[in-house]
């Protein structure tokens, strides 16, 4: 039996990493669901065999009666703004004095969602928390392992901590104020309303049923991964079998990137989720050391705010 509950393991979490992370399902889902089935049925027989990354906890374990306090090992800071051309070209300027030379950018979208990060120990997911004011946030773990994309074992038994975007795709927030006003309920303001309501819910699950989705977008210790540059960091995040964004793109020059925030200007209203804007980062992970923090943000990043 507990064989068999590891080939279960072994087969639902791959199926599940192409559904949601690949979008590239290699089953159909009468299998996906057979299997379930079959994993749920013999850890009823056999609850010692339940490991904490069992598919099966996917539908949301036990109600919380609170959510426990959690301190980031490295603050979750926020962003400084920018809010048209001239604000992009002065954070250039401001960079390329610091560093003494020419700077090279990764544009990401600012998915509108709730941050959050989360924590692994040797490939196994076992913490996430909401960024809170930054340093003390809120453990939603149970909850964000209802995520069908957040993986809960990563392709490397490493030990990391992760930052990304949860958030609520736009047709899941339409069904979801669909039935809320089918049932008299007051409905949800934006999808990023509904997805911290969601996942702020003390009973995963009601999570598990909100079709949640996540982007990570960075690496909190990249410690001795021997990356150099925050891209690299971003395709070990998909060599490891996270979901990021697929719209990112190095940009050599500031020219470049305003060119990006005007194609994604127009391309946003296309988008199967929202953002409220697009943040640029210094790819090179030196230049970034060399340019630091404020008290609050980074000095090698700026948020492009779209007009509200
Ligand atoms: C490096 O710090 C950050 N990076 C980010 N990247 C993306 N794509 N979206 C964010 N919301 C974001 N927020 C922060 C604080």
């Amino acid at each position: 039996a507990q064989q068999r509950i590891n080939e279960l393991h072994v087969s639902l979490n791959q199926y599940n990493y192409e559904y949601y992370v690949l979008d590239k399902p290699s089953v159909p889902d009468a299998e996906y669901d057979r299997l379930m089935q079959e994993l749920q049925q013999l850890e009823g027989e056999y609850p010692e065999f339940i490991t904490n990354d069992s598919p099966s906890l996917r539908v949301g374990g036990n109600i919380l009666d609170a959510f426990r306090k959690v301190e980031h090992r490295t603050p979750m800071l926020s962003l400084g703004n920018a809010f048209n051309e001239d604000d992009l070209r002065d954070f250039d300027r401001r960079a390329k004095q610091a560093v003494g030379g020419e700077i090279s950018y990764v544009c990401e979208l600012k998915i509108d969602g709730l941050a959050v990060s989360l924590r692994y120990e040797n490939g196994l997911f076992i913490q996430g928390a909401t960024r809170g004011d930054g340093t003390i946030g809120e453990d939603i773990t149970e909850n964000l392992k209802t995520v069908r994309s957040i993986p809960l074992r990563i392709k490397q038994p490493i030990s990391l901590e992760v930052r990304g975007e949860a958030f609520m795709p736009r047709k899941s927030f339409e069904s979801l104020n669909k039935a809320k006003l089918e049932n008299e309920e007051e409905p949800f303001a934006n999808p990023r309303n509904a997805a911290a309501g969601s996942l702020r819910q003390l009973d995963p699950k009601i999570a598990a049923k909100r079709n949640l989705d996540i982007y990570l977008y960075s690496i909190a210790d990249l410690g001795d991964t021997g990356v150099v540059s925050h891209s690299e960091g971003l395709d070990l995040l998909d060599d490891l079998g996270f979901k990021t964004n697929p719209e990112r793109q190095r940009c050599a020059t500031i020219d470049d990137v305003i060119k990006y925030v005007e194609i994604w200007t127009e391309k946003r209203p296309n988008l199967a989720y929202e953002i409220d804007g697009i943040v640029i980062k210094v790819d090179s992970l030196a230049d970034q050391e060399a340019l630091g923090f404020t008290a609050k943000s980074p000095r090698w990043a700026i948020a492009y705010k779209f007009p509200a």
